[in-house]
Order: structure tokens, then C-alpha cells, then sequence
């Protein structure tokens, strides 16, 4: 389970949000909510120790974060809005480079059925730099392809440039996730339509 306890998040000298309190438990689907610039993303980089809170904390499991850093990062996996490649590099050399970076260990049999299952097949021995913007979302995507087993999926606008039926695609996956014991949090400023039940969490109620 993941708790959130009093957080407040200062980004220069502005007070983006307090007070926040959030659980995820194993199966849920998570929606953090609100206007451009009110702190969705601040708020997924403190989920996931990528920031440090001005106020509170975040729990993994019953146990600070700070105090559990090297089995949180196994067990969860970010994906920020920017696709994150480096642009000489093909999307199955990206693939292996951020999955080895995260410790997943894959080889690159598994990394080819992920580029093939988010439908990069045709594309995964170009340089990154011909991709349209929809491909470029589609590498970074290929790691949920790769990362079933880690439980927590913190997501940061993972539709935005993704046509209808890749959205669609998207979304059964992550019902499928979260079927089987996973969670998601993810922002979206997109209507999904999940089969799971999903709890939107408003942060402009905790804007200051
Ligand atoms: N390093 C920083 N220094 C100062 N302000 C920052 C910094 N990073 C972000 N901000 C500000 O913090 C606010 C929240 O940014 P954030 O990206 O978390 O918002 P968001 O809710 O995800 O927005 P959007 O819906 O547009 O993606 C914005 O006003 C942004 O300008």
C-alpha cells in the first residue's frame, strides 16, 4: 500500500499544495485531478521519492520512504510526461537502456515483443529522432510491457499523443494491472474509459 500523510509541496518560492492524504491499495486505479499548474506532477515526483516535501510524508508498505528507497524502486515504476530517449539511439536500444536502468533485467527478446505489442515493430531499429510524437510516447510506454510484476505504476499523462485505439489498448492494460493486485496513479486530462472502477483525487482541493 502506498500512504500519503500531510503533504505539502513547495516549488520555488510558491506553496503548490498542503495537507495532502492519499492511500492506494493493492487493485486501485488512482486519477490525480486539477487545472494546469496546480501540482499533479509535483505531486507524482514526491510519490516517488523523485522530491523531497516541504511537509509529511510517503509510506511503501508500512515504512517511510526514505527508509525503504531500494525496494520501492524495484517495486514501482515512474514514467514522467517526456518521453525520455535519447534520440540517436533505436526504440529497442532505449528500451533495453531504461530497463536496465530500472534493474528489470530484460533481454532483448522481451524487449521486442513489448515494441511489438505497443505496435513500434516496424519502427524499432530507427533513430529515435524520425519518431512522430505518438511512436516517442509508444517506447517510453513499452516498459509497462516489461514491468508486470512491479506492483506500483506511477504514470504522468501516459495518453497524450496516443491515437484511439492505442488509448484503448493503454487502458485494457492497465485494467489488466490492476486486476491483478497492481496499482496505478496517474494523471490524465483525458476521459479513459477504464473497466475499473477509477477514484479521482482532486488536488485543487489541497491547493493553497
Ligand atoms: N523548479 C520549479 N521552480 C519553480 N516553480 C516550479 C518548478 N517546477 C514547477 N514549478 C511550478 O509549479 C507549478 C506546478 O507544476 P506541475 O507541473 O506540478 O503542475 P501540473 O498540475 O502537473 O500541470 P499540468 O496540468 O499543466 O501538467 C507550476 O506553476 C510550475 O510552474
Amino acid at each position: 500500500m502506498l500512504e500519503v500523510t500531510e503533504l505539502a509541496c513547495l516549488r520555488g518560492d510558491r506553496m503548490l499544495f498542503a495537507d495532502v492524504a492519499l492511500t492506494v491499495q493493492a487493485g486501485e486505479l488512482v486519477r490525480i485531478a486539477g487545472p494546469n499548474g496546480v501540482g499533479k506532477t509535483s505531486l507524482l515526483r514526491l510519490l516517488c521519492g523523485l522530491a523531497q516535501p516541504e511537509h509529511g510524508q510517503v509510506s511503501w508498505k508500512g515504512q517511510r520512504l526514505e527508509r525503504t528507497r531500494e525496494r520501492f524502486h524495484r517495486e514501482a515504476l515512474y514514467l514522467g510526461h517526456a518521453a525520455a530517449l535519447n534520440d540517436l539511439l533505436t526504440p529497442l536500444e532505449n528500451l533495453r537502456f531504461a530497463a536496465a536502468c530500472h534493474g528489470l533485467g530484460v533481454d532483448a527478446g522481451r524487449c521486442e515483443l513489448a515494441l511489438e505489442r505497443i505496435g513500434l515493430g516496424p519502427q524499432r531499429d530507427l533513430p529515435a529522432k524520425v519518431l512522430s510524437q505518438g511512436q516517442r510516447r509508444r517506447v517510453g510506454l513499452a516498459r509497462l510491457y516489461l514491468s508486470e510484476n512491479v506492483p506500483l505504476w506511477v504514470l504522468d499523462e501516459p495518453f497524450t499523443a496516443l491515437d484511439v485505439a492505442a488509448v484503448r489498448d493503454l487502458a485494457d492494460w492497465l485494467d489488466a494491472h490492476c486486476a491483478h493486485g497492481g496499482m496505478v496513479v496517474m494523471t490524465t486530462h483525458q476521459d479513459v474509459p477504464f473497466a475499473t472502477p477509477m477514484r479521482t483525487f482532486d488536488l485543487a482541493e489541497s491547493a493553497c
